[in-house]
């Protein structure tokens, strides 16, 4: 051990053996606290706070858990060490059965149940255990007191005995009719704390073996057992126990009816205990002087005593009502919280179940809202697309395919109905039917291709000389009809005359090759024939074939009586049929 003038080397090592020192040897831990306060300015944040805590630990053992509570409250909360602060926590435990602080004691004791689980340093929950299976005992819950004693029998910390376990373990039965003097479990709970190196320990589980020799009317036994361990427990100097050895001693001398001998001990009991404090050993003292003085026949002082007496079992019973009533409030106010705490996390639930049934409510509805939008946008296209083929097909099966104009049939449907509209506002028309000279030639020599281009740049040429409202379509091959419409035979002459000129006039071909070509025409007007269109064909079909008969490239009008030769080519001779090279004049482009 370093002298008391050097400085410590390794303060932490220090304190930690006067830690491990403090019950089995009691005086040279005071010895090394002393010495540790010497150098108390040198050490560091941790070992200033473990130095507090051995400080605060002795303040306890003397008794004076009032002072001690407050120092380990403080470490508990200040430290920083969750180690200390659980051993803290745990000391605190017994100060606060003690003072009687009972509803604090079962409150620290349910949140120290609580933390166990997180409490990793073996010796602090060695100690946690240990303190709150005495709490337990305290509220005279004896199964819970007996399970935290045994935890600790199931994993004691490195370094530690089953010592407080076993001696735990005795206590909490040891007013059981299962224990006696001679029960195995209290030899061994001694021997284990005996080879443990714990006399405060051996020393308690030797006063709970005279107080059953006692129980069990055995006084000479008590007596000879308490003689053996009165020596070591005044140099432990463990005021509880000094008390209560003194109450015990009072007690064994009554039975043995050494009068006065226990008196002398009922009064150094007496001496050691506050007179105020009510206790278990106080009681039990006092009842020892009340039936000495009773046996004495000293009325007056046996009165005193027995009112003493009475006020301490009163006091004492009133006590462990309060304990169990503090105990019972501690748990009643725990499971309100509890259960506030269930009830705010089930609402908390629900709120949340809502947000997320809401959030989906609107997440559906967006959903739905987009599914009827892609059917509205799918519908609309589908019926567009139906719409535009229909309109193809209606397109296809009333135009020509290479030309693009009405076919016959639209033609002859479209020609019939507007007549009899014109008709009805009483308007003239004028139907002509075009048909090229020797096309057939066209074909033969140029090929079917070059025949294609012709028949498109004809109804290009022929288009030019209609307006909007004239109906204009291919009757077959290289026949064309057109429905001049508010037109009268003069003027459609005039037009007919006009295409002709221009077929004649416009060089055609497929891009490599140029022809010209000429076209007869036909031409029936409703002034003569009336509004009846297979009349006007028939008559325009007549007065085209006469124009062909006539030579060709020309224009002849029915005229009712005699048909109107308008028009003949004199710019170059009348086109012959093939094989009369003048007939067609054919020029290849460059
Ligand atoms: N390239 C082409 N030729 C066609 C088409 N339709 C009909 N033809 C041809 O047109 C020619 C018509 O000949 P014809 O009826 O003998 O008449 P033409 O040769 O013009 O003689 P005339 O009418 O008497 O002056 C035939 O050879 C048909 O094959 C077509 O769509 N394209």
């Amino acid at each position: 051990m370093p002298r008391a003038s050097a400085a410590i080397p390794d303060p932490a090592a220090f304190l930690a053996q006067a830690d491990r020192i403090r019950t089995s040897d009691h005086p040279r831990f005071m010895r090394m606290l002393a010495q540790i306060h010497r150098d108390a300015p040198r050490l560091g944040p941790a070992e200033q706070w473990h130095l507090r805590y051995l400080d605060a630990w002795q303040t306890g053992y003397q008794g004076d858990y009032t002072k001690a509570d407050p120092k380990l409250r403080a470490i508990a909360e200040h430290s920083g060490n969750p180690a200390l602060a659980a051993r803290a926590s745990a000391l605190r435990l017994i100060g606060l059965g003690f003072t009687r602080r009972y509803e604090e004691t079962f409150v620290l004791a349910d949140r120290l149940a609580a933390e166990l689980p997180h409490i990793k340093d073996p010796l602090a929950r060695f100690q946690v255990l240990i303190n709150l299976s005495q709490a337990m005992l305290l509220a005279d819950k004896r199964d819970l007191a007996l399970k935290y004693a045994r935890m600790i029998e199931d994993k004691p910390p490195p370094g530690e005995t089953l010592c407080p376990s076993r001696m735990l373990q005795i206590t909490i039965q040891y007013d059981s009719p299962r224990l006696s003097s001679s029960s195995p479990e209290f030899h061994r709970a001694i021997e284990t704390c005996r080879a443990a190196g714990q006399p405060v320990y051996v020393n308690a589980l030797r006063l709970v073996m005279v107080d059953t020799y006692l129980r069990e009317k055995q006084p000479t036994k008590a007596l000879a057992l308490l003689d053996r361990i009165e020596p070591e427990i005044r140099s432990s100097a463990y005021y509880e126990q000094m008390e209560s050895a003194a109450e015990l001693r009072a007690q064994a001398l009554l039975a043995l009816g050494r009068l006065a001998e226990a008196r002398t001990a009922a009064l150094a009991a007496l001496s050691l205990s506050d007179p105020n404090e009510i206790s278990e050993a106080l009681k039990a003292v006092y009842e020892v002087l009340y039936k000495i003085e009773k046996k004495l026949g000293n009325a007056t002082a046996a009165l005193s005593y027995f009112e003493r007496y009475a006020a301490q079992d009163k006091g004492y019973l009133d006590d462990v009502s309060a304990r169990a009533l503090a105990y019972q409030t501690v748990q009643q106010h725990l499971l309100t919280e509890k259960l506030e705490t269930e009830k705010l996390s089930r609402q908390n639930a629900m709120l949340r179940l809502q947000r997320a049934l809401d959030a989906k409510a609107v997440e559906t509805g967006r959903l739905y809202i987009l599914m009827l939008l892609l059917i509205v946008a799918f519908i609309a296209s589908w019926l567009y697309r139906l719409k535009r083929s229909q309109m193809r097909f209606k397109r296809l099966s009333q135009h020509d395919g290479l030309t693009g104009i009405f076919n016959h049939q639209h033609f002859i449907g479209e020609a019939a109905r507007v007549l009899q509209a014109l008709k009805k506002k009483k308007e003239q028309a004028c139907l002509i039917s075009i048909d090229l000279d020797y096309f057939k030639q066209v074909n033969d020599t140029h090929g079917h291709a070059m025949g294609d281009a012709v028949l498109k740049q004809t109804v290009a040429i022929c288009k030019q000389e209609l307006r909007p409202a004239d109906l204009f379509g291919r009757l077959g091959g290289e026949e064309f009809g057109i429905l001049l419409t508010g037109c009268s035979r003069h003027q459609g002459l005039d037009i007919a005359n006009r295409i002709r000129i221009a077929i004649d006039a416009t060089p055609m071909g497929d891009g490599d090759r140029v022809i010209t070509i000429s076209a007869s025409v036909g031409l029936a007007s409703t002034e003569v024939s009336g509004h009846d269109l297979q009349r006007l064909c028939m008559e325009a079909d007549a007065a085209l074939y006469r124009a062909k008969g006539a030579g060709r490239n020309r224009v002849v009008a029915h005229a009712g009586t005699g048909d109107l030769f308008v028009t003949e080519d004199a710019s170059r001779p009348a086109p012959t049929r093939q094989g009369d090279a003048t007939a067609l004049y054919v020029a290849e482009s460059e």
